[in-house]
């Protein structure tokens, strides 16, 4: 396949933002380092504030030396950049947006192939949608995408609108719902692991495995992002996307072919099967939290309820651990526990697949306990898979040791790993959509996670703040498991 992307023009809605300057410049200079991009290719920035070109070159040259921590050393690169300031409220100015970006076309020699990437708070999906198509910037004789950030919506009613709205101006495979774990190097490793490998796919169900765990924890806090999250929370921030899209790759029957059609749909129909939570159910099935003050590599940190502007007796949860059950053949009987919180012990996202124990103890005189097979996915920072298996301990008699087998794949790769939004940029541009969301994939997500909401909506955790900054999340976490004989492998790979 050509390695070069197809000549296009990148409108970025929201250029001055945080994920602009941290993520999507620096993915494109990436990009064009590879020789990924097209020699000819244009990208447009908009946001209020006034800005010239010039100026904007400059702070796109900044933030890619900020997040690069390198000089930038190839000018021409940001030459490709322009700036039209706009407020997206407004039609006023789209029709001298439309004059730039035809300009550029001609300019450039591209054939009209527009991607327009909205990087900006999601009320305003809904509006731009719909000036780009009343103003003409839809017509367009090459091909026309939407790239869109989370959050997809607040709820399946919400979600539902959005999506009506941005329906009418792109059509379903024109529109690339970012999902930014699935531009993860070993979260798209988790189907070469078990479609690739003849010795796991035969264990992998629920003859053989005996819980699925899936953590993904960070250690900062909502840093400025109070006003947004307050009002989201860890459901709808992780886990109604990236914690279930891990769920679903998990759990999903082989696609017939590797394309984006049949891949979609085999995780649609696991989100489909996820056991839907009675009222109470929630209580038995979830747990949240929320941090209070404490220690994060022994600085000091203050309480989620004295973060900026997060109200200061907000009831809003920063962990959420839960147990997931998939009601269909392969699945029935096994738990998918999932955890994901801020200010926890460690920065660290990691699936652990702990299968059944064999169904004798022959060394139980030597070795009480035979340690179980546990098959480790280190998806980030370390990215990578251990086994673990049991062998004789050296120099005893038929003493059993568990042992690893482990495989690191940023050890080979290093920092040129690609990283997530630079591959789901250049998936976008060559019009490969298997790794962004599907809206049949959102709407059950919702679905499931709604009922979870409603039911924290109207109920005061009385507890909260329940678990300190800087430790694995409230007591009531572990003992989700215990309730079933299991408890959260360590994340540290002591086991
Ligand atoms: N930041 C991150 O790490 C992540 C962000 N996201 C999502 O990405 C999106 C953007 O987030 P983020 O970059 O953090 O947001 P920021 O608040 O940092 O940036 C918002 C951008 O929108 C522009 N803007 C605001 N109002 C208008 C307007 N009326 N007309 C034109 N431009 C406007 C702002 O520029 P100006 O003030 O000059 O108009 C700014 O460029 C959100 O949907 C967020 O949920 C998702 C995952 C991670
Ligand atoms: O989407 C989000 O993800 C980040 C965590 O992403 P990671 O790649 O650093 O694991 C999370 O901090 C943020 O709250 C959420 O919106």
């Amino acid at each position: 396949m050509n390695n070069v992307n197809p000549k296009s023009l990148i409108v970025i809605f929201g250029a001055t933002g945080d994920l602009a300057k941290r993520k999507l410049f620096p993915s494109i200079y990436r990009l064009y380092q590879k020789q990924k991009l097209s020699d000819e290719f244009a990208i447009v920035g908009v946001a209020r504030r006034p800005l010239s070109t010039y100026e904007f070159r400059r702070y796109v040259t900044e933030s890619i030396e900020e997040a690069t921590k390198q000089e930038l050393i190839d000018e021409s690169f940001v030459s490709h950049f322009y700036y039209h300031s706009l407020d997206v409220t407004s039609t006023a100015s789209y029709q001298a947006l439309k004059t730039l970006l035809e300009q550029l076309e001609e300019t450039y020699h591209l054939p009209g192939n527009r991607i327009f990437y909205l990087a900006m708070a999601p009320e305003f999906f809904g509006t731009i949608t719909s000036h780009l198509k009343s103003e003409g910037l839809t017509a367009t004789p090459g091909w026309k995408r939407l790239v869109i950030e989370k959050p997809f919506g607040h709820d399946l009613p919400s979600a539902q609108k959005l999506n009506k709205e941005i329906r009418q101006a792109f059509s379903e495979k024109e529109i690339f719902r970012i999902d930014h774990y699935l531009g993860k190097e070993m979260v798209q490793n988790i189907e070469v692991i078990r479609f690739a490998n003849a010795i796991f796919e035969p264990l992998w169900n629920n003859r053989f495995i005996a819980n699925i765990q899936i953590t993904s924890s960070e250690t900062l806090g909502v840093e400025d992002r109070g006003r947004y999250y307050d009002h989201s929370g860890a459901l709808r921030d992780m886990v109604q996307n990236h914690m279930l899209q891990m769920v679903a790759l998990l759990a999903m029957e082989p696609p017939i072919k590797l394309t984006t059609d049949d891949i979609r749909s085999e995780k649609v129909k696991v989100l489909r099967a996820l056991r839907p939570m009675t009222h109470d159910d929630v209580d038995n099935y979830f747990v949240r939290g929320q941090y209070g003050r404490g220690f994060i590599r022994g600085q000091e940190v203050v309480g989620y309820r004295e973060e900026n502007n997060v109200d200061p007796n907000s009831n809003t949860e920063t962990f959420v651990a839960g147990k997931l059950m998939i009601d269909n053949f392969r699945w029935a009987g096994v738990p998918f526990y999932i955890r994901t919180g801020k200010r926890m012990t460690e920065k660290s996202t990691k699936i652990v697949v702990q299968f059944k124990d064999i169904p004798m103890n022959l060394y139980y005189r030597t070795s009480e306990h035979v340690h179980p097979n546990l098959l480790v996915i280190h998806i980030q920072p370390d990215e990578g898979i251990t086994l673990h298996l049991n062998a004789k301990k050296s120099g005893e008699s038929m003493k059993t040791t568990p042992i690893k087998l482990d495989y690191c794949n940023n050890c080979i790769d290093g920092l040129n790993t690609p990283e997530a939004y630079e591959k789901l940029l250049y998936d976008c541009m060559r019009g490969d959509a298997t790794n962004f969301t599907h809206w049949d994939e959102v709407a059950a997500s919702w679905s499931f996670v709604d009922k979870i909401s409603e039911v924290w909506a109207n109920t005061k955790a009385a507890d909260f703040p329940n678990y300190e900054a800087g430790s694995m999340g409230p007591k009531q976490a572990d003992e989700l498991l215990q309730k079933d004989g299991f408890h959260w492998w360590p994340l540290n790979g002591t086991m």
